[in-house]
């Protein structure tokens, strides 16, 4: 499917800035440049990846518009595996204009829509519609460790993996279809259980794909952390300590955080959406009140809980309430103060949570802040965040379409289960197959195609 036009568009952000880059792209990229190239080198006959010194000139009037250097990448080793020039102006936004604007005037060079460098290199087979994703991840990405995910998968590791699982499925589709065309009554139990086998062993490794699918949501965005606790249990202390630096206001006045606060932070490779809340207790004030409802909304959406109480007092009426309703939450509880002489029935405490999930702390002293560190990772990635082969699945498209093809898969086995004829359970695996084959952009329709580049930036 090669693209007969050629497309053009400012590949660098729009505004001041040292340089600024146009890409053109197609059949006619290099000589539609060369009309407007005047330099020592002749760039029609120079060959792929070489830079050249030159001015671009108005073919109109002869007048000089701009310095340039000029790069040549010729199909396919090139970004969209097609002819491409780069035009390397002087940053700002009026030269670039200019530059871009002579080499539409000329008539047979469009400006590219959004994503549509990417698109063409998708088309021409460069790389598949995963890697393809990946790209507006790179350019989203907004910590070193989402950009390392999103480098990854641009890489095409997904990629990899999903191939993988497709050439199982087509070899037990070949299986199955020798048993349909050579139907023998004592190899159809052995059919049977490879069936179960091959299709359990597939929905497996779909569901260690949806595993990492949470945990790429939470590299990304950060584990939305809420700290409640009773009022001056040292809640805005510990979110001053843990992003180093005083942020929140900090008093021994009960009730002196009165909105939320939130703050990102990277603790042991983990990014944490932390929100410190004001001291959850009954009260008549009114801005309190306020204050203490959204501490409970904070509360009800986290994805963890940092519980603080104050040791070096016996546990307080306002403790037992949010006890309760902490209940079956993903908590984790600070018994902060412990430089003071501990007062707080630390048995009590682990007969109603996980021991691992208690942890000692003086906030003043700086002290337990790494076993804090330890047992969130614990608790997030069973300690393993920094190994693994980094492939996590982010994108809503790939996740819905893994959790369909797990579905086919079990659809597959049930029918096995049930003695239903191996043409029709055939049929699942196939869908299953087909299903996988979306996500990396076998058999996508057009539309979709559209769809998913243009969530790109202009130029990409
Ligand atoms: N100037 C410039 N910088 C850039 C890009 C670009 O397009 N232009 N990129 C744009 O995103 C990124 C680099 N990505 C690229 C990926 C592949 C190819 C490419 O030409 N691949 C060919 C040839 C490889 C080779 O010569 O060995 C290929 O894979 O077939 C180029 C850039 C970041 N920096
Ligand atoms: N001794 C001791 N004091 C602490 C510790 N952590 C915090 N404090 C003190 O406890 C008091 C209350 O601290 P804050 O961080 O404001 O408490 P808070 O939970 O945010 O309080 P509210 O915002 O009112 O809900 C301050 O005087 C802190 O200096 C600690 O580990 N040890
Ligand atoms: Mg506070």
């Amino acid at each position: 499917m090669m693209t007969q036009e050629t497309i053009a568009a400012i590949a660098t952000a729009v505004g001041e800035g040292g340089i600024a880059v146009i890409r053109v792209s197609g059949p006619d990229a290099v000589a539609e440049s060369a009309k407007l190239f005047k330099s020592a080198s002749n760039i029609v006959e120079a060959p792929s990846h070489t830079v050249h010194y030159g001015h671009i000139v108005d073919p109109a009037n002869g007048e000089k518009i701009e310095e340039i250097l000029l790069t040549i990448m010729r199909g396919p080793r090139s970004f969209t595996a097609e002819d491409v020039v780069e035009l390397s102006t002087h940053g700002g936004v009026v030269a670039v204009k200019r530059v871009l604007e002579l080499l539409l005037r000329q008539g047979t060079v469009r400006i590219a829509e959004p994503g549509e460098f990417t698109k063409r290199a998708f088309l021409n087979g460069r790389i598949d519609l995963a890697q393809a994703e990946a790209v507006i991840d790179l350019i989203r990405s907004k910590s070193d460790r989402a950009f390392s995910v999103a480098m990854k998968q641009a890489e095409g590791t997904l990629s990899r993996r999903v191939k993988a699982l497709r050439h199982n499925l087509v070899e037990l589709l070949a299986h199955i279809e020798v048993n349909i065309d050579y139907p023998e009554h004592d190899v159809a139990e052995m059919t049977n259980n490879y069936i179960r086998e091959r299709s359990q062993e597939a929905c497996d490794e779909i569901d260690r794909l949806l595993k990492t699918a949470s945990e790429g949501k939470i590299l990304r965005e950060g584990i939305m952390t809420a700290i409640v606790g009773r009022p001056n249990v040292g809640k805005s202390s510990l979110l001053n300590a843990l992003v180093q630096e005083n942020k929140a206001i900090v008093t021994d006045i009960p009730g002196t955080t009165r909105d939320v606060i939130e703050e990102y932070v990277t603790l042991g490779g983990i990014p944490l959406r932390l929100l410190d809340t004001a001291g959850i207790r009954e009260t008549t004030d009114v801005v309190e009140r306020i204050g203490v409802e959204r501490s409970r909304t904070a509360l009800e959406e986290a994805d963890l809980i940092l519980f603080v109480v104050n040791a070096s007092e016996s546990l307080h009426e306002d403790d037992y309430k949010l006890m309760e309703e902490l209940q079956g939450r993903p908590v984790i509880v600070l018994l902060n103060k412990t430089d003071l002489p501990v007062a707080v029935d630390e048995g009590e405490m682990a007969s109603r949570f996980a021991s691992g999930s208690i942890v000692r702390l003086s906030v003043l002293r700086e002290q337990g802040l790494d076993q804090l560190e330890k047992v969130i990772r614990g608790m997030f990635f069973g300690g393993e965040i920094d190994s693994g082969d980094l492939t996590y699945v982010s994108n809503v498209r790939h996740i819905a379409l893994l959790h369909q093809a797990k579905q086919s898969l079990v659809d597959a086995m049930e029918a096995t289960d049930a003695g239903i004829p191996i043409d029709l359970v055939q049929i699942d695996v196939r869908t299953a197959w087909e299903q996988l084959g979306e996500m990396i952009g076998d058999s996508v329709s057009e539309s979709l195609i559209d769809q998913i580049f243009s969530q790109f930036c202009l130029g990409k």
